[in-house]
């Protein structure tokens, strides 16, 4: 394939993907990147040095990372025009390639142009943010039991209120909408329909079973114990409603299970280790106070876009924060890993703010690819730099006698200590 600016690295390989989605991985795989804005320019190289040192310690020189940037967000509109934000190239690499990563991109709040993030998502299709959140020793925590929140969120990616279908307050297009609305849906509840902006929410079933068959599929696999419907159906009764009725539906339908004390619980056996796994709804405003107060009850959660995204970051705050929460944006075949935060644009290119979360997501993609020993020394390497207590600002102002790295410190410390 021939890019206009993305630079094929010399001897690296394509990963491939199989009938049945399962990948070829080379020992030389070509990984796409995407540097991110803000604090992107810090952590993604910090990332790399945490990965790369991974990788060789792990094999010995007999795989290596073969790193190719692609662009998105504003170092895109510097490589092609300013107007480009996210080259079709770049699509097409992310999908070609198969296993990317990327940093955070900006997105203007209240106008300009739309989130990259959730363009990115929508036009690869990947529908499941997988995003777990566990507490490693030693981090500081605002929880009296950080241990207790090991959960796994199972994001919807492509639905709900992100699909960017609403129009602002006081255009033609607005006031049709509501006209609509009132005169032909016989809506009368529109509190103020001279100035009102509007937005649609669209929650389908195939959307909401293929995320919620992650979920449980995963639970199979890892063999955990519950699977959270994560909703706000009393209020949204044919979306979020909705989803909890297809959720609990697919759990029947595909993973066999029943009625759990005459419902609307559900249980059913895993088919891998025999053991019970409860399929269960929480509403989302109380799950929100069931995290902090009842964390060990909760383990996979299954939830629509915003829920999810909310949850990430309230979560993500009991074990650390968001410098140190991880995730990945997937579909059947294609994976694109990326960090929980944004581009928490004062700090950027200060060397200061906690790679964690991109070296965490990073993990999740060399787990992902089947390289678990390099993996495995990620997650070695992390836990004994922040039980040594070498750690970012984030970590430092919460930590007595800890000392202070910077950013791409912090990226060596997790090398040095694998
Ligand atoms: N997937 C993506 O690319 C995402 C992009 N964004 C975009 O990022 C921009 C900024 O969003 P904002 O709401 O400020 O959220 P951010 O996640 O960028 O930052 C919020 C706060 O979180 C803390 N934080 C974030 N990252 C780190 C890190 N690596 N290490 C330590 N602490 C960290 C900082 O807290 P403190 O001030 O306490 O030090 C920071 O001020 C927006 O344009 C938004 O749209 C947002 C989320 C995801
Ligand atoms: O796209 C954005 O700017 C924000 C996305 C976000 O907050 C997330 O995915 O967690
Ligand atoms: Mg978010």
């Amino acid at each position: 394939m021939g890019f206009q600016k993305i630079v094929v690295p010399e001897g690296g390989e394509k990963i491939t993907v199989n009938a049945d989605n399962t990948l070829n991985v080379p020992s030389n795989p070509i990984i796409p990147f995407i540097e991110g804005d803000g604090i992107g320019v810090d952590v993604t190289p910090a990332m790399k040095i945490a990965i790369d040192a991974a990788v060789q310690k792990a094999y010995n020189g007999e795989r290596k990372i073969h790193w190719m940037e692609v662009y998105a967000g504003e170092k895109a509109t510097q490589v092609y025009d300013p107007d480009t934000w996210l080259p079709e190239e770049t699509l097409e690499a992310v999908k070609d390639y198969v296993v990317s990563i990327k940093g955070p991109l900006t997105t203007p709040v209240g106008g300009g142009i739309r989130s990259l993030n959730v363009a990115l998502r929508q036009k690869l299709d990947l529908y499941t943010c997988l995003r777990p959140v566990r507490w490693f020793e030693g981090v500081p925590s605002p929880v009296k039991k950080p241990a207790d929140v090991d959960m796994v969120i199972f994001r919807e990616n492509s639905e709900d209120i992100y699909a960017g279908i609403e129009w602002k307050a006081g255009t033609a297009e607005a006031d049709k909408v509501i006209k609509f609305l009132r005169e032909e849906m016989g809506v009368t509840n529109i509190r103020f329909p001279e100035n009102c902006g509007i937005g649609v929410k669209p929650v389908s079933v195939e959307g909401t079973k293929r995320l919620v068959r992650q979920a449980l599929q995963y639970a199979v696999d890892n063999d955990r114990e519950s699977v959270t419907l994560v909703h706000k159906g009393n209020i949204m009764k044919f979306t979020e409603g909705s989803f909890k009725d297809w959720g609990y539906e697919l759990a029947k339908e595909e993973f066999g299970a029943e009625l759990l004390d005459g419902g609307p619980w559900m249980q059913f056996k895993n088919p891998k280790s025999g053991k019970t796994i409860v399929v269960k709804d929480v509403i989302a405003d109380a799950m929100l106070q069931q995290i902090l107060l009842r964390p060990a009850e909760y383990d996979v959660i299954a939830t629509l876009n915003l829920n999810g995204d909310y949850l990430s970051d309230a979560l993500a705050a009991e074990v650390g924060g968001i410098g140190i929460a991880p995730g990945a944006n997937l579909a059947d075949a294609v994976a694109m890993f990326e960090a929980t935060h944004g581009t928490a644009p004062k700090y950027a290119g200060q060397d200061k703010v906690n790679p964690g979360s991109l070296i965490l997501s990073a993990e999740m993609m060399l787990r992902h690819m089947g390289w678990v020993e390099a993996a495995d020394l990620v997650l070695k390497g992390m836990e004994k730099a922040i039980s040594k207590g070498e750690v970012t600002y984030d970590f430092h102002r919460l930590m007595d006698d800890a000392k202070l790295l910077k950013c791409s410190e912090f990226g060596q410390a997790v090398a040095d200590n694998m």
